[in-house]
Protein backbone atom coordinates (compact mmCIF):
# COMPACT_ATOMS: atom_id res chain seq x y z
CA UNK A 1 0.00 0.00 0.00
CA UNK A 2 1.17 3.49 -1.12
CA UNK A 3 0.92 6.88 0.58
CA UNK A 4 -2.77 7.94 0.06
CA UNK A 5 -4.67 10.97 1.69
CA UNK A 6 -6.21 9.54 4.85
CA UNK A 7 -9.15 11.53 6.13
CA UNK A 8 -12.35 10.69 7.67
CA UNK A 9 -14.31 10.93 10.77
CA UNK A 10 -13.20 8.72 13.47
CA UNK A 11 -14.54 8.02 17.43
CA UNK A 12 -12.21 8.37 19.95
CA UNK A 13 -12.28 8.85 23.91
CA UNK A 14 -12.25 12.17 23.97
CA UNK A 15 -15.18 12.23 21.42
CA UNK A 16 -16.06 12.14 17.60
CA UNK A 17 -12.95 13.86 15.10
CA UNK A 18 -12.32 14.65 11.54
CA UNK A 19 -8.89 12.64 11.33
CA UNK A 20 -6.29 13.16 8.36
CA UNK A 21 -2.73 12.17 7.68
CA UNK A 22 -1.50 14.10 4.43
CA UNK A 23 0.52 11.88 1.99
CA UNK A 24 3.71 12.49 3.51
CA UNK A 25 2.64 14.42 6.32
CA UNK A 26 4.33 15.20 9.88
CA UNK A 27 1.33 15.41 11.90
CA UNK A 28 -1.95 13.46 12.27
CA UNK A 29 -4.44 16.23 12.60
CA UNK A 30 -7.42 15.53 14.90
CA UNK A 31 -10.25 18.27 14.25
CA UNK A 32 -13.64 18.23 16.13
CA UNK A 33 -16.38 16.85 14.00
CA UNK A 34 -19.36 18.82 15.26
CA UNK A 35 -17.63 22.14 15.57
CA UNK A 36 -19.03 24.22 18.23
CA UNK A 37 -20.34 21.32 20.20
CA UNK A 38 -18.77 20.31 23.45
CA UNK A 39 -17.42 16.99 21.27
CA UNK A 40 -13.35 17.62 22.42
CA UNK A 41 -10.58 20.36 21.30
CA UNK A 42 -8.62 19.97 17.88
CA UNK A 43 -5.15 18.36 18.42
CA UNK A 44 -2.50 16.74 16.31
CA UNK A 45 0.48 13.85 17.18
CA UNK A 46 3.53 15.08 15.43
CA UNK A 47 4.64 11.35 13.22
CA UNK A 48 8.28 11.52 14.60
CA UNK A 49 7.06 11.11 17.89
CA UNK A 50 4.11 8.41 17.49
CA UNK A 51 5.40 5.41 19.07
CA UNK A 52 3.90 2.53 17.79
CA UNK A 53 0.45 1.85 16.43
CA UNK A 54 -1.56 -1.83 16.44
CA UNK A 55 -5.00 -2.92 15.30
CA UNK A 56 -7.37 -3.18 18.63
CA UNK A 57 -7.82 -1.75 21.87
CA UNK A 58 -5.30 -0.68 24.04
CA UNK A 59 -5.57 -2.11 27.27
CA UNK A 60 -3.80 -0.61 30.60
CA UNK A 61 -2.29 1.90 28.08
CA UNK A 62 0.25 -0.71 27.18
CA UNK A 63 -1.08 -3.61 25.32
CA UNK A 64 -3.38 -4.53 22.87
CA UNK A 65 -6.23 -6.39 23.47
CA UNK A 66 -4.70 -9.77 22.27
CA UNK A 67 -7.37 -12.36 20.73
CA UNK A 68 -10.42 -11.07 20.20
CA UNK A 69 -9.00 -7.72 18.46
CA UNK A 70 -11.89 -5.22 17.03
CA UNK A 71 -10.92 -4.68 14.01
CA UNK A 72 -12.63 -1.61 13.94
CA UNK A 73 -10.33 0.05 16.13
CA UNK A 74 -6.91 0.82 16.25
CA UNK A 75 -4.44 2.19 18.92
CA UNK A 76 -1.73 4.71 18.51
CA UNK A 77 1.18 5.66 21.15
CA UNK A 78 2.75 8.42 21.06
CA UNK A 79 5.12 10.80 23.22
CA UNK A 80 3.59 12.38 25.54
CA UNK A 81 4.95 15.76 27.53
CA UNK A 82 4.16 15.50 31.36
CA UNK A 83 5.87 18.88 33.21
CA UNK A 84 9.44 19.60 32.49
CA UNK A 85 11.64 17.21 30.26
CA UNK A 86 10.06 14.22 31.61
CA UNK A 87 7.84 12.18 28.50
CA UNK A 88 5.46 9.55 29.10
CA UNK A 89 4.04 6.79 26.69
CA UNK A 90 0.78 8.21 25.84
CA UNK A 91 -1.95 6.27 23.96
CA UNK A 92 -5.05 6.98 21.97
CA UNK A 93 -7.62 4.62 21.10
CA UNK A 94 -9.81 5.51 17.19
CA UNK A 95 -12.79 3.57 16.55
CA UNK A 96 -14.11 3.45 12.98
CA UNK A 97 -17.25 2.83 11.50
CA UNK A 98 -18.27 -1.24 11.63
CA UNK A 99 -17.33 -3.18 8.56
CA UNK A 100 -15.51 -0.13 7.02
CA UNK A 101 -11.80 -1.61 7.09
CA UNK A 102 -10.61 1.76 7.67
CA UNK A 103 -8.92 0.95 10.96
CA UNK A 104 -6.87 -1.53 9.06
CA UNK A 105 -6.00 0.72 6.03
CA UNK A 106 -4.87 3.45 8.85
CA UNK A 107 -3.06 0.77 10.66
CA UNK A 108 -1.06 -0.27 6.96
CA UNK A 109 -0.15 3.79 6.52
CA UNK A 110 0.70 4.73 9.82
CA UNK A 111 3.32 1.58 10.02
CA UNK A 112 4.59 2.47 6.39
CA UNK A 113 5.11 5.92 7.86
CA UNK A 114 6.95 5.02 10.53
CA UNK A 115 9.18 1.93 8.53
CA UNK A 116 9.90 4.48 5.61
CA UNK A 117 10.14 8.08 7.59
CA UNK A 118 11.37 6.92 10.36
CA UNK A 119 14.83 5.76 9.19
CA UNK A 120 16.48 7.00 11.76
CA UNK A 121 14.90 5.21 14.40
CA UNK A 122 17.17 2.46 15.48
CA UNK A 123 16.26 -1.03 14.83
CA UNK A 124 18.29 -3.55 16.82
CA UNK A 125 20.29 -2.17 20.10
CA UNK A 126 23.12 -3.64 21.86
CA UNK A 127 22.05 -2.99 25.68
CA UNK A 128 24.96 -2.62 28.44
CA UNK A 129 23.57 -3.17 32.29
CA UNK A 130 25.80 -1.98 35.14
CA UNK A 131 23.85 -4.08 38.19
CA UNK A 132 26.40 -2.22 40.99
CA UNK A 133 26.11 1.23 39.88
CA UNK A 134 24.24 3.97 41.42
CA UNK A 135 21.63 2.21 43.46
CA UNK A 136 22.18 -1.03 42.35
CA UNK A 137 18.34 -0.55 40.39
CA UNK A 138 19.89 -0.86 36.65
CA UNK A 139 18.27 -4.47 35.93
CA UNK A 140 14.79 -3.62 37.54
CA UNK A 141 14.29 -0.39 35.55
CA UNK A 142 15.41 -1.91 32.09
CA UNK A 143 13.15 -4.66 32.82
CA UNK A 144 9.92 -2.75 34.04
CA UNK A 145 10.40 0.83 32.22
CA UNK A 146 12.62 0.77 29.24
CA UNK A 147 12.58 -3.30 27.42
CA UNK A 148 8.65 -3.00 27.29
CA UNK A 149 9.38 0.30 25.36
CA UNK A 150 11.55 -1.30 23.16
CA UNK A 151 9.25 -4.44 22.56
CA UNK A 152 6.20 -1.55 21.31
CA UNK A 153 8.44 0.13 18.67
CA UNK A 154 9.09 -2.95 17.44
CA UNK A 155 13.39 -3.07 18.94
CA UNK A 156 15.41 -5.85 19.08
CA UNK A 157 17.75 -5.75 21.79
CA UNK A 158 20.38 -7.65 22.92
CA UNK A 159 20.74 -7.55 26.66
CA UNK A 160 24.47 -7.88 28.45
CA UNK A 161 24.36 -7.86 32.03
CA UNK A 162 27.66 -6.80 33.02
CA UNK A 163 29.89 -9.21 35.54
CA UNK A 164 32.86 -6.74 35.95
CA UNK A 165 33.93 -3.33 34.79
CA UNK A 166 35.01 -3.61 31.28
CA UNK A 167 32.99 -6.41 30.27
CA UNK A 168 31.16 -3.83 28.00
CA UNK A 169 34.59 -2.72 26.41
CA UNK A 170 35.70 -6.15 25.25
CA UNK A 171 32.35 -6.94 24.43
CA UNK A 172 32.21 -3.74 21.38
CA UNK A 173 35.85 -4.01 20.61
CA UNK A 174 35.11 -7.61 19.67
CA UNK A 175 32.20 -8.29 18.76
CA UNK A 176 30.71 -7.26 15.03
CA UNK A 177 28.35 -4.65 15.70
CA UNK A 178 27.60 -4.68 11.79
CA UNK A 179 23.58 -4.99 12.45
CA UNK A 180 23.45 -2.89 15.02
CA UNK A 181 21.94 0.57 15.12
CA UNK A 182 23.03 2.32 18.47
CA UNK A 183 24.26 0.52 21.81
CA UNK A 184 22.67 1.36 24.96
CA UNK A 185 24.03 2.15 28.42
CA UNK A 186 21.74 1.28 31.39
CA UNK A 187 24.14 3.16 34.59
CA UNK A 188 25.80 5.75 35.36
CA UNK A 189 28.37 8.05 33.43
CA UNK A 190 30.85 5.86 34.08
CA UNK A 191 29.19 3.04 32.58
CA UNK A 192 28.48 5.39 29.04
CA UNK A 193 31.73 6.41 29.76
CA UNK A 194 33.46 2.56 29.23
CA UNK A 195 30.92 2.42 26.17
CA UNK A 196 32.07 5.45 24.38
CA UNK A 197 35.68 4.80 25.03
CA UNK A 198 35.25 1.21 23.25
CA UNK A 199 33.15 2.62 20.88
CA UNK A 200 35.41 5.50 19.54
CA UNK A 201 38.53 3.15 19.93
CA UNK A 202 36.93 0.83 17.99
CA UNK A 203 36.01 3.12 15.05
CA UNK A 204 39.93 4.28 14.85
CA UNK A 205 41.48 1.29 14.76
CA UNK A 206 39.29 -1.61 13.66
CA UNK A 207 37.39 0.46 10.92
CA UNK A 208 39.92 2.74 9.63
CA UNK A 209 42.56 1.17 10.99
CA UNK A 210 44.19 4.14 12.91
CA UNK A 211 45.46 4.71 16.27
CA UNK A 212 45.85 7.69 18.36
CA UNK A 213 49.07 9.56 17.94
CA UNK A 214 48.92 12.95 18.14
CA UNK A 215 46.68 15.55 19.72
CA UNK A 216 46.29 17.25 16.59
CA UNK A 217 45.35 14.28 14.62
CA UNK A 218 42.05 13.56 13.58
CA UNK A 219 39.75 11.25 15.50
CA UNK A 220 36.60 9.45 13.42
CA UNK A 221 33.18 9.66 14.68
CA UNK A 222 31.76 6.73 15.43
CA UNK A 223 29.01 5.29 13.15
CA UNK A 224 26.58 4.16 16.18
CA UNK A 225 24.68 6.39 18.32
CA UNK A 226 24.75 5.87 21.98
CA UNK A 227 20.84 5.87 24.33
CA UNK A 228 21.43 6.77 28.13
CA UNK A 229 18.83 4.71 30.37
CA UNK A 230 19.97 6.70 33.75
CA UNK A 231 20.82 4.49 36.46
CA UNK A 232 24.08 5.91 38.00
CA UNK A 233 25.37 8.24 41.12
CA UNK A 234 25.47 11.23 38.99
CA UNK A 235 23.89 10.81 35.63
CA UNK A 236 25.40 13.97 34.43
CA UNK A 237 25.22 12.91 30.45
CA UNK A 238 22.06 12.14 30.41
CA UNK A 239 20.61 15.35 32.84
CA UNK A 240 22.41 17.34 30.78
CA UNK A 241 21.39 16.08 27.06
CA UNK A 242 17.88 15.20 27.69
CA UNK A 243 16.86 17.90 30.83
CA UNK A 244 16.01 15.05 33.26
CA UNK A 245 16.86 11.90 34.71
CA UNK A 246 13.79 9.73 33.82
CA UNK A 247 14.86 5.86 32.31
CA UNK A 248 10.92 6.28 30.48
CA UNK A 249 11.94 9.37 29.35
CA UNK A 250 15.29 8.36 27.82
CA UNK A 251 13.58 4.91 26.36
CA UNK A 252 11.44 7.47 24.56
CA UNK A 253 14.05 9.52 22.73
CA UNK A 254 15.96 6.17 21.35
CA UNK A 255 12.41 4.64 20.00
CA UNK A 256 11.60 7.51 18.80
CA UNK A 257 15.63 7.62 17.29
CA UNK A 258 16.34 11.23 17.82
CA UNK A 259 19.77 12.27 17.83
CA UNK A 260 22.10 14.59 19.15
CA UNK A 261 25.82 15.76 18.51
CA UNK A 262 27.87 16.32 21.53
CA UNK A 263 31.35 17.30 21.88
CA UNK A 264 33.66 14.70 23.26
CA UNK A 265 37.72 16.33 24.95
CA UNK A 266 40.70 13.65 24.50
CA UNK A 267 43.03 13.56 27.86
CA UNK A 268 46.95 13.46 26.60
CA UNK A 269 50.03 13.09 28.89
CA UNK A 270 53.46 13.10 27.46
CA UNK A 271 52.34 12.32 23.63
CA UNK A 272 49.92 9.73 24.86
CA UNK A 273 46.16 9.23 24.60
CA UNK A 274 44.68 8.53 27.96
CA UNK A 275 40.95 9.14 28.01
CA UNK A 276 38.04 10.88 26.70
CA UNK A 277 35.29 12.83 28.28
CA UNK A 278 32.06 14.58 27.97
CA UNK A 279 31.42 16.23 31.20
CA UNK A 280 33.99 17.26 33.75
CA UNK A 281 37.88 17.05 33.94
CA UNK A 282 38.85 19.12 37.03
CA UNK A 283 42.07 19.23 39.15
CA UNK A 284 42.35 20.05 42.27
CA UNK A 285 38.92 20.13 44.34
CA UNK A 286 37.16 17.21 42.10
CA UNK A 287 40.00 15.66 41.82
CA UNK A 288 40.55 15.35 45.26
CA UNK A 289 36.61 14.69 45.93
CA UNK A 290 36.39 11.69 43.37
CA UNK A 291 39.58 10.05 43.93
CA UNK A 292 38.54 9.57 48.12
CA UNK A 293 35.31 9.06 47.07
CA UNK A 294 35.96 5.65 45.33
CA UNK A 295 37.31 4.54 49.19
CA UNK A 296 33.49 5.25 50.59
CA UNK A 297 32.02 3.36 46.82
CA UNK A 298 29.74 1.23 49.62
CA UNK A 299 27.74 4.49 50.05
CA UNK A 300 26.10 4.89 46.71
CA UNK A 301 26.39 8.22 45.32
CA UNK A 302 26.40 10.01 48.98
CA UNK A 303 30.21 8.92 48.73
CA UNK A 304 30.58 12.57 46.36
CA UNK A 305 28.61 14.70 49.08
CA UNK A 306 30.78 13.03 52.06
CA UNK A 307 33.94 13.53 50.05
CA UNK A 308 33.36 16.75 48.92
CA UNK A 309 32.51 18.13 52.24
CA UNK A 310 35.46 16.73 53.63
CA UNK A 311 37.46 18.79 50.54
CA UNK A 312 35.99 21.96 50.95
CA UNK A 313 36.64 21.68 54.87
CA UNK A 314 41.01 20.59 53.73
CA UNK A 315 40.57 23.79 51.55
CA UNK A 316 43.56 22.94 49.55
CA UNK A 317 44.81 24.56 46.80
CA UNK A 318 47.24 23.73 44.39
CA UNK A 319 50.08 25.92 42.45
CA UNK A 320 50.44 25.24 38.50
CA UNK A 321 50.25 27.15 35.01
CA UNK A 322 47.34 26.65 32.71
CA UNK A 323 47.88 27.67 29.11
CA UNK A 324 44.14 27.27 26.86
CA UNK A 325 43.51 28.27 23.62
CA UNK A 326 40.24 30.52 22.99
CA UNK A 327 37.35 29.56 21.47
CA UNK A 328 37.04 32.53 18.66
CA UNK A 329 33.24 32.22 18.61
CA UNK A 330 31.67 35.98 17.84
CA UNK A 331 28.26 33.77 18.54
CA UNK A 332 28.55 32.63 22.22
CA UNK A 333 30.61 33.15 25.48
CA UNK A 334 30.61 31.66 28.64
CA UNK A 335 28.82 33.76 30.23
CA UNK A 336 25.94 35.21 27.66
CA UNK A 337 23.65 34.26 29.71
CA UNK A 338 22.10 32.04 26.65
CA UNK A 339 21.15 28.55 26.85
CA UNK A 340 22.06 25.49 24.43
CA UNK A 341 18.77 23.86 23.77
CA UNK A 342 17.46 21.55 21.57
CA UNK A 343 17.83 22.57 17.61
CA UNK A 344 20.52 25.42 19.09
CA UNK A 345 21.61 27.58 16.83
CA UNK A 346 25.44 28.05 18.12
CA UNK A 347 25.94 24.41 17.67
CA UNK A 348 24.49 24.20 14.45
CA UNK A 349 26.31 27.31 13.13
CA UNK A 350 29.49 25.32 14.50
CA UNK A 351 28.54 22.23 12.77
CA UNK A 352 28.28 23.93 9.35
CA UNK A 353 31.70 25.90 10.22
CA UNK A 354 32.85 22.69 10.55
CA UNK A 355 32.23 21.06 7.63
CA UNK A 356 32.61 23.56 5.28
CA UNK A 357 35.16 22.10 3.09
CA UNK A 358 35.47 18.97 4.73
CA UNK A 359 34.44 15.16 3.95
CA UNK A 360 32.70 13.19 6.17
CA UNK A 361 35.15 12.66 9.23
CA UNK A 362 36.93 15.73 9.07
CA UNK A 363 34.72 17.46 10.85
CA UNK A 364 37.20 17.53 14.38
CA UNK A 365 40.62 19.27 11.84
CA UNK A 366 38.51 22.18 10.14
CA UNK A 367 38.67 23.53 13.70
CA UNK A 368 41.78 25.02 13.15
CA UNK A 369 40.65 27.09 10.84
CA UNK A 370 38.52 28.98 14.04
CA UNK A 371 41.54 28.62 16.41
CA UNK A 372 42.11 31.56 18.67
CA UNK A 373 45.67 32.65 20.55
CA UNK A 374 47.20 30.71 23.61
CA UNK A 375 46.97 32.33 26.95
CA UNK A 376 48.67 31.29 30.14
CA UNK A 377 47.15 31.87 33.59
CA UNK A 378 49.95 31.07 36.68
CA UNK A 379 48.59 30.86 40.45
CA UNK A 380 47.65 28.48 43.13
CA UNK A 381 44.05 27.22 42.16
CA UNK A 382 41.71 25.38 44.33
CA UNK A 383 39.64 23.90 41.49
CA UNK A 384 40.44 23.92 37.71
CA UNK A 385 37.91 22.68 35.82
CA UNK A 386 36.95 21.83 31.63
CA UNK A 387 33.70 20.72 30.85
CA UNK A 388 32.92 20.47 27.02
CA UNK A 389 29.03 20.73 28.26
CA UNK A 390 26.80 22.68 30.75
CA UNK A 391 27.81 19.13 32.99
CA UNK A 392 24.34 20.22 34.58
CA UNK A 393 23.14 17.16 36.93
CA UNK A 394 20.11 17.36 39.82
CA UNK A 395 22.82 18.39 42.54
CA UNK A 396 23.50 21.32 39.88
CA UNK A 397 20.16 21.62 37.94
CA UNK A 398 22.04 24.80 35.94
CA UNK A 399 25.59 22.74 35.58
CA UNK A 400 29.09 23.54 36.08
CA UNK A 401 28.79 25.90 33.29
CA UNK A 402 25.33 27.09 32.30
CA UNK A 403 25.90 28.12 29.72
CA UNK A 404 28.10 25.37 27.70
CA UNK A 405 27.07 24.12 24.48
CA UNK A 406 26.72 20.64 23.69
CA UNK A 407 28.03 20.50 20.20
CA UNK A 408 30.28 24.18 19.44
CA UNK A 409 33.56 22.56 19.49
CA UNK A 410 34.34 24.39 22.76
CA UNK A 411 34.84 23.53 26.38
CA UNK A 412 34.51 26.07 28.90
CA UNK A 413 37.73 26.59 31.02
CA UNK A 414 36.78 27.48 34.95
CA UNK A 415 39.84 28.43 37.48
CA UNK A 416 38.89 28.87 40.89
CA UNK A 417 41.96 30.98 42.33
CA UNK A 418 43.69 30.52 45.97
CA UNK A 419 40.25 31.63 48.73
CA UNK A 420 39.06 30.91 51.83
CA UNK A 421 36.95 28.44 52.91
CA UNK A 422 34.15 30.22 53.18
CA UNK A 423 34.41 32.25 49.26
CA UNK A 424 34.51 28.76 48.26
CA UNK A 425 31.42 27.19 49.35
CA UNK A 426 29.63 30.83 48.34
CA UNK A 427 31.29 29.63 44.81
CA UNK A 428 29.88 26.02 45.51
CA UNK A 429 26.32 26.95 46.59
CA UNK A 430 25.52 29.08 43.31
CA UNK A 431 25.61 25.91 41.48
CA UNK A 432 22.45 24.79 43.25
CA UNK A 433 20.89 27.65 42.64
CA UNK A 434 20.11 30.45 39.74
CA UNK A 435 23.52 32.66 41.14
CA UNK A 436 25.55 33.33 38.94
CA UNK A 437 28.73 31.48 39.96
CA UNK A 438 31.54 33.21 38.27
CA UNK A 439 30.62 36.24 39.51
CA UNK A 440 33.48 36.68 41.98
CA UNK A 441 36.42 37.92 41.80
CA UNK A 442 38.62 34.42 42.80
CA UNK A 443 36.92 32.96 39.99
CA UNK A 444 37.37 33.01 36.19
CA UNK A 445 36.16 31.12 32.72
CA UNK A 446 36.74 31.30 29.20
CA UNK A 447 35.50 29.59 25.88
CA UNK A 448 38.19 27.28 24.77
CA UNK A 449 39.50 24.69 22.37
CA UNK A 450 42.35 23.52 24.46
CA UNK A 451 43.97 23.43 27.82
CA UNK A 452 47.51 22.47 28.79
CA UNK A 453 48.07 22.08 32.46
CA UNK A 454 51.36 22.22 34.12
CA UNK A 455 51.84 21.78 38.09
CA UNK A 456 54.62 23.91 39.65
CA UNK A 457 57.33 21.87 41.31
CA UNK A 458 56.26 18.79 39.23
CA UNK A 459 59.94 19.34 37.27
CA UNK A 460 61.59 19.06 40.84
CA UNK A 461 60.22 15.86 41.42
CA UNK A 462 59.61 12.80 39.68
CA UNK A 463 55.66 12.02 39.56
CA UNK A 464 55.09 9.04 42.02
CA UNK A 465 57.99 9.89 44.09
CA UNK A 466 57.58 11.29 47.48
CA UNK A 467 57.12 15.62 46.94
CA UNK A 468 58.21 18.09 48.61
CA UNK A 469 55.65 18.81 51.65
CA UNK A 470 53.30 21.85 51.74
CA UNK A 471 49.86 22.20 51.88
CA UNK A 472 47.72 25.06 53.02
CA UNK A 473 45.40 24.38 56.00
CA UNK A 474 41.79 25.69 57.22
CA UNK A 475 43.87 27.74 58.96
CA UNK A 476 45.52 29.34 55.80
CA UNK A 477 49.36 28.16 56.73
CA UNK A 478 51.56 25.99 55.67
CA UNK A 479 50.59 22.66 56.46
CA UNK A 480 52.85 19.46 56.62
CA UNK A 481 52.51 16.21 55.16
CA UNK A 482 50.55 16.43 52.32
CA UNK A 483 51.80 16.79 48.31
CA UNK A 484 51.61 19.67 46.45
CA UNK A 485 50.14 18.05 43.57
CA UNK A 486 46.14 16.84 42.92
CA UNK A 487 44.93 14.26 40.97
CA UNK A 488 42.48 14.70 37.73
CA UNK A 489 39.01 12.99 37.24
CA UNK A 490 37.80 12.96 33.76
CA UNK A 491 34.09 11.83 34.05
CA UNK A 492 34.60 10.71 37.38
CA UNK A 493 37.72 8.21 36.42
CA UNK A 494 40.70 9.43 38.57
CA UNK A 495 43.60 10.02 36.14
CA UNK A 496 46.90 10.17 38.03
CA UNK A 497 49.19 12.48 36.14
CA UNK A 498 49.15 16.04 36.61
CA UNK A 499 50.46 17.61 33.39
CA UNK A 500 47.51 16.92 31.16
CA UNK A 501 46.85 17.94 27.43
CA UNK A 502 43.25 18.56 26.29
CA UNK A 503 41.66 19.26 23.11
CA UNK A 504 37.89 19.24 22.27
CA UNK A 505 36.66 17.70 19.25
CA UNK A 506 33.83 18.58 18.20
CA UNK A 507 30.39 16.51 17.80
CA UNK A 508 32.57 13.41 17.86
CA UNK A 509 29.56 11.43 19.07
CA UNK A 510 25.71 11.29 18.69
CA UNK A 511 23.33 10.35 21.44
CA UNK A 512 19.84 9.07 21.43
CA UNK A 513 18.49 12.21 22.54
CA UNK A 514 17.26 15.46 21.39
CA UNK A 515 18.68 18.34 24.15
CA UNK A 516 17.00 20.20 26.17
CA UNK A 517 13.51 21.39 25.04
CA UNK A 518 11.94 24.07 27.88
CA UNK A 519 12.89 27.49 26.79
CA UNK A 520 16.08 28.91 27.92
CA UNK A 521 15.08 31.11 31.08
CA UNK A 522 16.49 34.28 32.20
CA UNK A 523 18.53 34.40 35.90
C1 LIG B 1 27.12 23.56 49.09
C2 LIG B 1 26.58 22.57 48.12
C3 LIG B 1 27.41 22.51 46.91
C4 LIG B 1 26.95 21.58 45.84
C5 LIG B 1 27.83 21.78 44.67
C6 LIG B 1 27.54 20.91 43.59
C7 LIG B 1 28.40 21.13 42.39
C8 LIG B 1 28.19 20.01 41.49
C9 LIG B 1 28.81 20.10 40.15
C10 LIG B 1 28.71 18.74 39.61
C11 LIG B 1 29.30 18.53 38.28
C12 LIG B 1 29.11 17.10 37.97
C13 LIG B 1 29.82 16.65 36.76
C14 LIG B 1 29.58 15.19 36.61
C15 LIG B 1 30.51 14.30 36.57
C16 LIG B 1 30.24 12.84 36.43
O1 LIG B 1 30.57 12.46 35.12
C17 LIG B 1 31.11 12.07 37.42
C18 LIG B 1 30.83 10.57 37.35
O2 LIG B 1 29.52 10.27 37.73
P1 LIG B 1 29.03 8.77 38.10
O3 LIG B 1 29.52 8.46 39.45
O4 LIG B 1 27.54 8.81 38.00
O5 LIG B 1 29.61 7.82 37.11
N1 LIG B 1 30.80 12.52 38.73
C19 LIG B 1 31.64 13.25 39.42
O6 LIG B 1 32.74 13.57 38.98
C20 LIG B 1 31.16 13.65 40.76
C21 LIG B 1 31.48 15.02 41.07
C22 LIG B 1 30.61 15.35 42.22
C23 LIG B 1 31.11 16.41 43.00
C24 LIG B 1 30.18 16.71 44.11
C25 LIG B 1 30.72 17.73 44.98
C26 LIG B 1 29.82 17.90 46.13
C27 LIG B 1 30.28 18.96 47.03
C28 LIG B 1 29.49 18.95 48.28
C29 LIG B 1 29.97 20.00 49.19
C30 LIG B 1 29.28 19.98 50.47
C31 LIG B 1 29.78 21.11 51.28
C32 LIG B 1 29.46 21.04 52.69
C33 LIG B 1 30.47 21.87 53.46
C34 LIG B 1 30.46 21.76 54.89
N1 LIG C 1 29.33 -5.74 36.89
C1 LIG C 1 30.17 -4.78 37.26
N2 LIG C 1 30.85 -4.87 38.42
C2 LIG C 1 31.67 -3.88 38.81
N3 LIG C 1 31.89 -2.74 38.10
C3 LIG C 1 31.23 -2.61 36.95
C4 LIG C 1 30.34 -3.60 36.47
N4 LIG C 1 29.82 -3.18 35.29
C5 LIG C 1 30.36 -1.96 35.04
N5 LIG C 1 31.23 -1.60 36.02
C6 LIG C 1 31.99 -0.36 36.19
O1 LIG C 1 31.42 0.39 37.24
C7 LIG C 1 31.84 1.73 37.11
C8 LIG C 1 30.83 2.70 37.71
O2 LIG C 1 29.62 2.55 37.09
P1 LIG C 1 28.51 3.68 36.95
O3 LIG C 1 27.44 3.06 36.12
O4 LIG C 1 29.09 4.93 36.46
O5 LIG C 1 27.98 3.86 38.41
P2 LIG C 1 28.09 5.14 39.35
O6 LIG C 1 27.30 6.22 38.67
O7 LIG C 1 27.46 4.69 40.62
O8 LIG C 1 29.53 5.49 39.47
C9 LIG C 1 32.06 1.94 35.64
O9 LIG C 1 33.36 2.44 35.46
C10 LIG C 1 31.93 0.57 35.01
O10 LIG C 1 32.98 0.30 34.13
CA1 LIG D 1 30.76 22.35 23.84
Amino acid sequence: MGETFLRCPLRTPRGRFLVSLPPGGEVLVATPELVGLASGQEFCIPMQEMVAVRLGAASNGKEVVGPSINENCFTVFFVQREKQECWRLGSLEFTAPPASQLAVRWVNSLQIWIHHHGRTRPRSLLVFINPVGGQKRAVEIYQRQVAPLFRLGGIYAQVVETCHANEARDCILHQDLSDFDGLVSVGGDGTFSEVMHALIDRTQRKERGLEATDIDAEVIPPRLRIGIIPAGSTDCVCFATVGINDPVTSALHIVIGDSQPLDVCSIWHAGKLLRYSVSLVGYGFYGDVVRASEKHRWMGPVRYTYAGAKAVLSNRSYAGTVEFQLARTQESSPRDQKRCRSGCLVCSESSKHLSAGGNEGTLAESENHTDGDWQQVQGRFLAVNLTSMSSACPKSPEGLSPCAHLADGTADLILVHECSTFSFLRHLSRHTNRSDQFDLPFVSVYRVRAVRFTPSKVEDHEEGEPAPQERRGLCGGICQGEPPVSCWTCDGETVSHANLSIRVHGSLIHLFARGIEQAASIR
